[in-house]
């Protein structure tokens, strides 16, 4: 975007690079700004694509606690971060939002390296009112008056940490405001018993306007204040119970329109004079401004570059469409096809239906669909439960978000060898989510626990035939597979199985080679080893298995061959690399082994295949690493 356009086309946004110029505008000219705002997303977003719909929706409240607050000396903490595209905008990053989740640029969420106003790094769901919370206890700890606000989703609000936060929060009494956001969306719908009493907070006019005249006197007449608080108080207990937020602590206010920035900016000011925590439910719509996002909210959760001009003709969002499969939707038709002959398989995912690749299963097999809400912990416990009496659970979870159902995993599912199958996706890099959603951990941190299988297909086809292999298997199981699609390999629409712990040799090393080597390949980057293998005459091993290792396959390998190089798209400590070096100290073959992988660092944003190079795990960069090996 030109800076040069700005001067014309956004007169107030373009005055802004910190909140402190927000504060000299009047109170009148935020609903332009607001406008502004919304448009200069739209057109940045048409440019660089990323999370829509929660940015269009938060415009107004994004300016009401800049404007409200002394940022960043107060604290806005958001929850997921997804929506702070208008916070990056209003906080000297206008011109950044260019770059925006891609190398080099600004990333897709709040970054506490990237500016004092992200004051909490974040993008998984459902941290920031513990985050808040340890905020007001730090400021309270060294004499600080400085407010706190942790702005979360309904969706978000569904997490059991949220709770456990609030829970908290209450007891403490803290000086802190929670701000809910609650658009009645998640990704897809949301889902619960926590939605259907927001809905129901929101039809509770009695409620509101009983506060609200109470709040009209309370204004004016400061004498009667006291007896309207009671009187409220009584009306309250009489007419309504109290809401849950109340009994938990916190002083409610709402249901209020979250469009309305002015009537934000009151209520945020009238609540930040308060001590102990408070808790502004806002009213706001996904999309808000855009009507094809506004119709279709889960289409437009995200969005591809060039999504505008398209849309407003096709009203569906413009997504590149791919000729091959994704890994996502080969699990959605294996999903599928098993559930047509196994009546006891239910599917689990904790708010993840799309990404997933589930809408279709979800639709055929709809009672035996489970949508948990944002609850990685209880969808995995769930499962377990499931898998105690006779139902054949199959999680489907992001690599990156099983990492908060670990515990479960370990001592719900593992220990009682309980039959779970996990479908893992977005294994290794997601590309331009970054380091919060990278898939980089769970080889290893699975690969500790007794009793796992675990599975890293190389392409499509194995990835069907592993989904069979984990969900015939008795005991907990994992297949994890990659964002995006492989080659485009014929899948065998056969339910076939894969023997557990095999391997599979793919090329063998001619007998002129010069020296020996032998590339054990886990997962997709097989594909470049092969390539590698045609340079180098090498040997090619496709493991199937990070655990059960193929220990025979791997001594007879190891036998043969001078130089073991294992690749994985996972980290190398600990992973699957690390899996081959201790098996071969146990068989008392002593090699060298040269662990390719994950570094031992996070890995920023950037395209996927770009960000594989850069690390070396192309064709290109792996053949340089053992050349170099070699000396
Ligand atoms: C722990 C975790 N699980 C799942 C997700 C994926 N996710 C990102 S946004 C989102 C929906 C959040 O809904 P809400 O908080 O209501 O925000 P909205 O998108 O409606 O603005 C989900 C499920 C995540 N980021 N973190
Ligand atoms: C914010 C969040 O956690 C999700 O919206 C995530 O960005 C989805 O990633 P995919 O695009 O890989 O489904
Ligand atoms: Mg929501």
């Amino acid at each position: 975007m030109q800076e040069n356009n700005l001067a014309s086309e956004y007169p107030l946004l373009e005055q802004i690079d910190s909140p402190s110029d927000l504060r000299k505008l009047s109170m009148e000219q935020l609903p332009t700004l607001c406008s502004e705002l919304r448009r200069f997303l739209l057109h940045s977003l048409d440019e660089t694509g990323g999370h829509f719909g929660s940015n269009l929706g938060v415009v107004e409240l994004t300016v009401a606690l800049h404007y409200a607050f002394n940022t960043p000396d107060d604290r806005l903490v958001w929850d997921v971060g997804h929506q702070c595209y208008p916070h990056k905008i209003l906080t000297g990053r206008r011109q950044q939002m260019a770059g925006l989740r891609q190398a080099a640029g600004i990333a897709g969420f709040p970054k506490r390296s990237e500016s004092e106003h992200d004051t909490f790094g974040v993008g998984h769901s459902s941290t920031s009112i513990s985050a808040a919370l340890g905020m007001s206890v730090a400021a309270k700890a060294q004499g600080l008056t400085r407010r706190v606000a942790a702005i979360i989703g309904d969706g978000a609000l569904t997490a059991g940490m949220a709770f456990e936060a609030l829970n908290h929060a209450g007891h403490l009494k803290a000086d802190m405001m929670v701000v809910l956001n609650d658009n009645d969306m998640s990704i897809s719908e949301n889902v619960g018993g926590l939605n259907s009493y927001l809905a129901r907070l929101l039809n509770s006019t009695l409620y509101s306007s009983v506060r609200e005249g109470g709040k009209k006197v309370l204004e004016v007449a400061p004498p009667i204040r006291e007896l309207v608080k009671r009187t409220e108080e009584h009306m309250k207990g009489m007419l309504t119970p109290g809401t849950l937020f109340e009994e938990l602590g916190f002083y409610y206010v709402g249901p209020v329109d979250g469009h309305d920035v002015i009537e934000l900016v009151k209520h945020i000011k009238q609540l930040e004079k308060r001590h102990g925590p408070s808790f502004l439910h806002i009213v706001t719509k996904k999309g808000k401004g855009f009507q094809p996002a506004e119709k279709n909210p889960t289409k437009y959760h995200a969005v591809s570059p060039g999504y505008l001009t398209q849309s407003t003709v096709a009203v569906e969002p413009v997504k590149k469409s791919p000729a091959k499969k994704s890994f996502s939707n080969i699990f959605g038709d294996w999903l599928c096809d098993m559930a047509e002959q196994e009546p006891q398989l239910f599917a689990v995912t904790p708010a993840m239906c799309e990404g997933s690749g589930m809408v279709e299963f979800s639709q055929k097999f709809s009672d035996r669909y489970i949508d948990v809400a944002i609850a990685e912990q209880h969808a995995v416990t769930l499962a377990a439960g499931m898998a105690c009496d006779g139902l054949k659970p199959v999680v489907a979870i992001y690599s990156t978000f099983l990492q908060r159902g670990y515990d479960q995993l370990v001592h719900d599912v593992a220990l009682q060898n309980l039959d779970v199958l996990f479908a893992i996706d977005r294994a290794g890099l997601v590309g331009a989510d970054g380091p919060t959603h990278a898939g980089a951990y769970d080889v290893s941190f699975m690969r500790c626990i007794p009793k796992m299988v675990i599975m890293c297909p190389s392409n499509e086809d194995q990835c069907r035939k592993m989904l069979s292999t984990g969900y015939h298997y008795p005991g907990p199981a994992a297949v994890r597979y990659p964002r995006g699609s492989g080659s485009g390999i014929t899948v065998d629409l056969a339910l076939n199985t894969l023997e557990v712990g095999k391997g599979h040799i793919c090329r063998q090393h001619s007998a002129a080679a010069n020296q020996k080597i032998a590339i054990l390949a886990f997962g997709p980057l097989l594909h470049q080893a092969l390539i590698v293998a045609e340079n180098l005459d090498a040997t090619v091993v496709d493991m199937r298995f990070a655990k059960p290792l193929d220990s025979q396959l791997l001594a007879e390998v190891a036998t043969d061959h001078q130089l073991i190089v294992t690749l994985e798209d996972s980290c190398i400590a600990g992973g699957a690399g690390s899996a081959v070096n201790e098996t071969l100290q146990q068989l008392k073959l002593l090699k060298p082994v040269l662990n390719l992988g994950l570094p031992d660092r996070f890995i920023d944003q950037g395209n996927q295949q770009k960000l594989y190079a850069d690390l070396g795990l192309d064709a290109k960069g792996i053949e340089q690493s053992i050349r170099d090996y070699l000396g």
